[in-house]
């Protein structure tokens, strides 16, 4: 049954018919503390596994709809004694009902070698060379994948890992802190969301002789000579430039007398709280958004996935749905402020519609979201892509037939196909779109139900276009179908 649309979506097919990022970017946040470099105690509420904090939540989770799969990973970064473990403790403590786990980078230098040890005053421990980024990584990546990690322990006075490991648990959070946690590129790339702690150079070298001769028998002198030497040198040129790539720098200055980082903290854990809600496909991609679901909409969903239900039912729920995605992406566009009079002769500050809309639909399935389209956008312009599928799904797909308005590149377009599967199609349409000088920022696409695989193509490779769906199914199987999915959408929709 779905073969044939499958390989190719034939010319002559009729049919009838996503800071977000920017909510955290750049955010700078006055904040208030006055800390000791030790930061808080680490006996905080819940149960302290070294690493790791599960004072709530579930380690252990099956896979599967409804269910979280990947944890939300924070990077905090700083110069040394910057105050990095007093944020990470305070985010601890504010998610207490959380399973959260924490890593240190410094669990993860090298062991040093002996021709380093004879001479180990001389060794820059600063330096990106000294921590063994690989092992970070891959701490990292089971860690996202719900597996149980060893970490290693480093022993300071040796120099060396310890022959045993600590053991971390899956969790709801994982922390890692560490001066260079957001130099590192392969480190950053896994972290959803980036902190910086800024503190001034001098309360850091004050703090950091304070800790070193309280706490590590050193002296005064051999403190400020590491500092100079390795210390500032590194943290100029690694850690200080890595700022820029935080969402959240946490300027640790502005204290108050609690010395808590009241503001910083409690916008950082609620937003943790808000992703911590959402399917793991909307935390990885901003430019992902699925409608609120309700149930009527899972009632809606349950009717056109049996495999009962009449045609007739078919499209009137369809539609239904379809409605509500259209009405919800319509809420993506840009507007301008408009003052009317009502008839009581007040004024009503409301806004007006973006202008320069069109719609493009994948044809033949995407030609079911027409109607709801033009019930929406009165005379709106609708233009057509057929997109010839390539059997294996690698190769780029070719576009057999394209209509669509002459200055397209002026406009937002609202790119419609019920069923997102593998992403090939869409995205070759997308393509078509950018070719012809639309601004990917500008281009919505509108889709019933979603595969996480085609999810992760679209939003990966157009990361300014806006990706809209009311449904996120399960995955895809080897013939390419969505699972559960609703069968071959344009059969059920356009055949009788
Ligand atoms: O994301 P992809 O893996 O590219 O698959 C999604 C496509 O599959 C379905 O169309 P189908 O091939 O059944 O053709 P039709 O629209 O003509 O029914 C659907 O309507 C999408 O166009």
């Amino acid at each position: 049954m779905f073969d044939w649309q499958r390989q190719t979506k034939a010319a002559g097919s009729t049919g009838s018919g996503r800071a977000a990022s920017g909510d955290f970017s750049r955010l700078l946040v006055a904040t208030s503390r006055v800390a000791s470099c030790n930061g808080l105690s680490r006996e905080i509420s819940g149960q302290w596994d070294g690493d790791s904090v599960c004072s709530g939540g579930s380690p252990h989770r099956g896979a599967g709809r409804g269910h979280r799969t990947e944890p939300f990973i924070i990077g905090v970064a700083g110069g040394t004694a910057s105050g990095k473990t007093t944020v990470c403790d305070q985010i601890i403590q504010r998610l207490h009902d959380q399973c959260v786990v924490m890593l240190s980078q410094d669990s993860f230098y090298r062991n040093l070698t002996e021709e380093e040890l004879k001479d180990v005053q001389n060794h820059n421990f600063d330096h990106p060379s000294a921590f063994d980024k690989e092992a970070i990584a891959k701490c990292l990546q089971e860690l996202k994948e719900m597996r149980i990690v060893e970490v290693p322990v480093y022993d300071f006075t040796t120099h060396r890992r310890s022959p045993e490991t600590r053991r971390v648990l899956p969790a709801d959070v994982v922390i890692i802190e560490g001066i260079l946690v957001l130099h590192m590129e392969e480190i950053r790339a896994m972290l959803n969301m980036k902190v910086y702690v800024d503190t001034d150079d001098d309360v850091r070298l004050a703090r950091r002789i304070q800790r070193d001769v309280a706490l590590r028998g050193r002296d005064v002198a051999g403190v400020i000579e590491q500092y100079t030497k390795f210390v500032k040198p590194a943290f100029d040129q690694y850690v200080a430039p890595s700022r820029k790539f935080a969402d959240i720098i946490i300027p640790w200055h502005r204290c108050n007398e609690a010395g808590d980082n009241v503001v910083a903290i409690d916008l950082i854990t609620e937003h943790i709280r808000t992703k911590l809600q959402q399917h793991d496909l909307r935390r990885i991609y901003p430019n992902l958004e699925v409608i609120p679901s309700n149930f009527q909409i899972r009632g809606m969903h349950t009717i056109i996935r049996d495999h009962e239900t009449s045609t007739p039912d078919f499209v009137f729920y369809a539609d239904r749905l379809l409605r509500l995605v259209v009405e919800a992406s319509l809420g993506h566009l840009p507007f301008r402020e408009r003052t009317v009079v009502t008839p009581t002769g007040h004024q009503y500050v409301g806004v007006d519609f973006a202008k320069k809309l069109c719609g493009v639909s994948i044809i033949r399935s995407g030609e079911s979201m027409e109607n709801a389209l033009r019930a929406c956008c009165k005379g709106i312009k609708i233009g057509k892509i057929l997109v010839h599928r390539m059997e294996d799904r690698v190769m780029d797909q070719e576009i057999v037939y394209e209509k669509l308005p002459a200055d397209i590149a002026e406009r937002y377009v609202l790119v419609m196909d019920p069923i997102l599967g593998t992403g090939g199609s869409a995205a070759r349409a997308v393509k078509v779109l950018l070719d012809k000088g639309v601004d990917e920022g500008k281009i919505l696409f509108l889709s019933l139900i979603a595969a996480p695989e085609g999810i992760h193509t679209l939003c990966r490779r157009f990361p300014r276009l806006k990706v809209i769906t009311s449904e996120i199914d399960e995955y895809i199987d080897t013939d390419f179908r969505v699972v559960p999915g609703v069968g071959n959408f344009g059969d059920r929709y356009f055949c009788e």
